[in-house]
């Protein structure tokens, strides 16, 4: 990557706030931050109010517009509101909100006609590197057990349509186990590591996955099992909650800054 590239950032919490702060700094070479989108003028002062250079308080329209990468880390409902016009632009768009990917698979066949490009960095999730090789053959499954303290799930609709009651347990209970496709429809807000995991390897349909509550436990836990005819491989991730959000793993912010680094390295390791 030769030139500056300008990048606007939607959505100033845990995710957007930390990479605006790391572009900021200067700790990520190439890439200028042009603009944010936040929910109101006074969420965008919040933010500006610790970097050293202001950035301009943008709409959807105008990211879209004046930059070159536009990254997504909004609520799951905006989504669509800010992919459009930014695929539309023929941009960049990183995604953080990668369950509404699966929701809108048609978004993928737009940006190919728009000639935009859709990036899902690693976020929360492990082991993308190893399962996009495998891939590259025969894979022949690959299972997700997401784990996860109960509050993390007792808010979730699906569990009073399906008669299961977590307050007071001691052990772990498993809520659901089906196709990636089938849990995003039931727990949309606890799969986006999943829908990452599937759009890497053969798909949300044939990615299988099991989600567990465990009173054991404090920190969201994802296991992931591989077979395939290259390698067969288990790999597994235990998250540290970020204070400003304790249902984004503090690794998620990382994961896009050191993304973002790649674009202009001399040395690329790595998938
Ligand atoms: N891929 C992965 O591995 C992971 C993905 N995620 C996903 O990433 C996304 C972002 O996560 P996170 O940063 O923790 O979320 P936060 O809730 O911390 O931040 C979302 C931000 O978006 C702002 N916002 C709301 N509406 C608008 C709007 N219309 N325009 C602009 N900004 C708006 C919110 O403002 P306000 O607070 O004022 O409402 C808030 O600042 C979520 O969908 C989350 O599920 C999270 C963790 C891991
Ligand atoms: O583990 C995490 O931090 C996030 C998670 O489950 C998801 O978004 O799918």
């Amino acid at each position: 990557m030769g030139n500056i590239q300008n990048i606007g950032i939607a959505g100033t919490g845990a995710i957007g706030a930390k990479v605006a702060r790391a572009l900021d700094q200067g700790d990520i070479p190439g890439f200028h931050l042009a603009g944010v989108a936040a929910s109101s003028q006074a969420r965008s002062d919040e933010l500006n109010a610790t970097l050293s250079k202001p950035a301009p308080f943008m709409s959807f329209g105008d990211l879209a517009r004046e930059c070159d990468w536009i990254l997504e880390c909004l609520p799951p409902a905006q989504f669509v509101d800010l992919a459009r016009p930014v695929l539309s632009a023929g941009k960049t768009l990183i995604v953080l909100s990668c369950s509404q990917l699966l929701e809108h698979p048609n978004l993928i066949s737009y940006a190919q006609e728009q000639g935009a490009r859709i990036v899902v960095p690693s976020g929360a999730m492990l082991g993308l590197d190893a399962l996009k090789a495998a891939a590259v053959g025969e894979i022949q499954s690959v299972v997700i057990e997401t784990r996860k303290p109960v509050a993390g799930l007792i808010k979730a609709p699906y569990l009073a349509k399906a008669g299961i009651d977590l307050a007071g347990i001691t052990e772990a209970v498993r809520v659901i186990e089906g196709s990636v496709t089938e849990v995003a429809r039931e727990f949309p807000a606890n799969v986006n590591v999943a829908a990452a995991l599937s759009l890497a390897g053969i798909g949300p349909d044939r990615t299988r996955m099991e989600v567990w509550a465990d009173s054991t436990l404090e920190r969201n836990t994802h296991t992931v099992r591989v077979t395939s005819d290259s390698s067969d491989f288990t790999v597994a991730i235990q998250g540290r909650p970020s204070l400003d959000n304790p249902a984004t793993g503090l690794i998620t912010p990382l994961s896009v800054i050191a993304l973002l680094r790649n674009q202009s390295a001399t040395l690329q390791v790595g998938t």
